[in-house]
């Protein structure tokens, strides 16, 4: 079995992560960038597909592990019969190449220790030929080259697994550093890894130092925005959904996915969790992104893209590694960038206006690539779609999608009549008006008093948990309350939410086999209907058991396994701590998310 997601923290250097257990071993981490191949793969296999561990040569235990303050620095206090060490490990915020930095100091006693770095190339599948050269582990292997400075030498009797047997004093310390080079560049310099561990835990503190928000949940809010910014590629901006790929919906089910790019969206929700904790800069540097991104022709336009902004996410599996808890396929890259998806277009809508209202409007131009994407938008509503789930069943009339296609519309409308820009409003307010009239006929089941996943459908779906939210309608409406009731009565389970009904009678909507986690994300957005109708005693009482969900260093991943009670799907997930920020000012908002977003209500979507 392999060792719960809950075990692992996140380090970053904000164009990686890497994923470090409880007992300090390092089995995940993709080189030199998030949606690179990974040179420690153990996370979806074994230690045979690659890892780096360093712990106590006798048996241990993990006394405790704890982030310092609110950085991405993580100290793990490793305890055993001779005594007790601490071990810290962190990413320096990248410069020029990508270093991993752990230091062993000594707290008790004299502690034998040992670390094994053996990495494995091309997600587990490449063994490097490792040499010692100049005092230096050199591992090297087609385009990759690790170099490892450290104060103890790594013994290469076994090739393939180098291995420092050390012991470390009361008072001592022993320090580690790994480098990524391309293998023409000259060598790296070593760093000085006190000093770096310092600087890297200040960096961390001042950009976490500048969240403005002071409310309740304080703290958990800060981590999620950590983690946000962790899993932001900072050359350009974008924000890669999770920094794995395959971390099962269902342990040892087929539902497996890449998330190591960038959504749409994801756009709306990010960017005004950014702008609410007073983090402006990163919002304009997301908004441009996504502005680029989505640039050319509209019908070109992508769900998904790299976080460079390349389109081509071509997905494959990877049949040598047995996946996490035999979970497969494993699999790199994802179909669902090809997928008709038309929620995005009012994810998209909504963020540029979200942005334009919190006074950083984009550059003139924008207004160009969203005139030309209201005008495909026109044209193609009617159109079935993937929805916002990317099923891989046949297209549908989905009911969110057409709503989200009301908020574009909506949006456009609200660019000229409150920000001056030109367009045809009379033309748009029609179109918002008749997608709004459609939805609320095909989309409505009144006999259940719901809305369905899909027109003339009686299934549910917990993304309509959003209508108040955009303004579509108000959480008071008769239709609100009731499709919050039906998703609460059938989706909800010990607490949580389902995104929809996965029973095998349902398996061709999603076209998938299996069934998967509650939805987190869903279950923080069940939450702020209660806050919205005005019931936040029970909205609290919701994020609060989502909170309880975290780990020990706070992190939540997709989705969360009611029966065997462990956290599932790709790991720390964005589209989960998004919402706890949301959910979480929400929470503390006298005005509630609609004020806050500044969505229509029916009384202006004539
Ligand atoms: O489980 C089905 C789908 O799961 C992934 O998509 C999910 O993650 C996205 C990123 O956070 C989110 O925007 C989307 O709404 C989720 O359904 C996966 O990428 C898909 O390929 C897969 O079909």
């Amino acid at each position: 079995m392999s060792r719960p997601l809950e075990d692992y923290a996140l380090l970053g250097d904000t164009h990686t992560a890497a994923l470090v257990s409880t007992d300090c071993s390092i089995d995940w981490l993709c080189l030199p960038r998030f949606d690179s191949g990974a040179a420690f793969a153990a996370l979806l296999g074994g230690p045979e597909h690659g890892r780096w561990s360093l712990a106590p040569r006798e048996r241990f235990r993990t006394e405790s592990r704890a982030y310092r303050g609110d950085s991405l620095v993580l100290e793990t206090t490793l305890t055993c019969d001779s005594g007790s060490v601490c071990v810290i490990d962190c990413m320096p915020i990248r410069t020029d190449r990508p270093d991993v930095v752990r230091r062993v100091e000594g707290i008790r006693g004299r502690v034998p220790m040992r670390s094994v770095l053996a990495p494995r190339f091309d997600y587990g599948s490449i063994v490097p030929w490792a040499r010692t050269r100049g005092g230096r582990l050199d591992l090297i292997a087609g385009p990759d080259h690790l170099l490892v400075d450290a104060d103890v030498e790594f013994d290469l009797s076994d090739p393939e697994h180098p291995t420092a047997d050390f012991s470390v004093a009361a008072g001592d310390a022993v320090d580690f550093q790994l480098h990524w080079l391309e293998p023409w560049n000259a060598a790296a310099e070593p760093l000085d890894v006190k000093n770096t561990i310092a600087h890297t835990t200040d960096w961390w503190r001042d950009w976490a130092g500048r969240c403005s928000y002071d409310g309740p949940y304080r703290d958990a809010v800060v981590r999620s925005l950590v983690v946000l910014k962790a899993l932001t590629y900072a050359p350009s901006g974008g924000i890669v959904a999770a920094p794995t790929t395959s971390l099962p919906e269902h342990l040892g089910g087929i539902r497996n996915w890449d998330y190591r790019y960038c959504w749409i969206r994801d756009a709306t929700f990010t960017l005004l969790a950014l702008l609410e904790a007073g983090y402006d800069q990163e919002a304009r540097d997301w908004r441009e992104w996504l502005l680029r991104a989505v640039a050319g022709r509209p019908e070109q336009m992508q769900i998904m893209y790299g976080v460079d902004g390349r389109r081509r996410l071509t997905e494959f599996e990877l049949d040598w590694l047995p996946g996490y808890e035999d979970s497969t396929p494993v699999r790199v890259g994802n179909l669902a960038a090809q997928q008709v998806q038309l929620d995005v277009y009012g994810e998209l809508m909504d963020a540029l206006h979200q942005a334009r209202d919190r006074g950083i409007p984009p550059d003139p131009n924008a207004w160009h690539v969203q005139r030309a994407l209201m005008d495909f938008l026109e044209g193609h509503w009617r159109d079935p779609d993937h929805g916002i789930w990317e099923v891989r069943g046949p297209q549908r009339h989905f009911t969110h999608s057409k709503v989200m296609a009301w908020v574009a519309a909506d949006r456009a409308v609200k660019a000229v009549g409150a920000f001056g820009l030109d367009g045809p409003i009379d033309r748009w307010k029609r179109l918002r008006r008749e997608i709004f009239d459609e939805v609320c006929e095909k989309g409505y089941d009144a006999d259940r008093e719901t809305f369905t996943q899909y027109y003339g459908s009686r299934e549910l779906d917990a993304a309509l948990l959003v209508i108040p939210d955009v303004g579509f309608l108000p959480a008071g409406d008769p239709r609100v309350r009731g499709t919050a009731a039906a998703v609460e009565r059938e989706l909800m389970r010990d607490g949580f939410v389902d995104r929809y009904p996965t029973t095998p009678e349902q398996h061709d909507i999603d076209g998938l086999t299996g069934t998967e986690g509650a939805f987190l994300p869903c279950t923080f957005w069940l939450a702020d209907n209660y806050v919205l109708q005005g019931d936040v005693a029970t909205g609290r009482a919701i994020f609060e058991r989502l909170l309880s969900l975290r780990n020990d260093v706070g992190l939540l991943a997709e989705e969360y396994d009611r029966d065997n009670g462990r956290l599932v799907g790709n790991y720390p997930q964005a589209l989960s701590h998004i919402p706890l920020i949301n959910t979480a000012f929400n929470l503390a908002s006298t005005h509630g998310p609609a004020h806050r977003r500044g969505g229509a209500t029916t009384d202006d979507s004539s």
